[in-house]
């Protein structure tokens, strides 16, 4: 099952400067190990933002649910999930 999840980052500013450093540092390798067990398929930086644009290939909703409630960082983001399916017209075979 594939899901687009944007992540909006809102670290609160007056955070620690080493506490947000080990923040970021255990999310991205999280996320590393996600990405190598084809769990989380693409990452992408919006520009001009401290946003992501993710896509996630997961078994179930409480797949991506447990991976979302492990993350580092999940309660500094405001997070939006899209549930996706494949396009009639899709030609592409392997985005399903
Ligand atoms: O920087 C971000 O967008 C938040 C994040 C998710 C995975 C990661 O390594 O950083």
């Amino acid at each position: 099952m594939l899901y687009h999840v944007r992540m909006d980052v809102l670290i609160p500013a007056d955070m620690d400067a080493d506490k947000v450093n080990e923040l970021k540092a255990t999310e991205k390798a999280l996320s590393q190990k996600l990405q190598e067990q084809g769990k989380w398929r693409h990452i992408w930086r919006l520009a001009g933002e401290y946003s992501n644009f993710s896509i996630f290939d997961v078994d179930s909703n409480e797949e991506l649910h447990d991976i979302m409630m492990s993350l580092p960082l999940y309660p500094y983001m405001k997070v939006e999930v899209t549930p996706l399916l494949r396009h009639p017209s899709s030609v592409r075979d392997d985005d399903s």
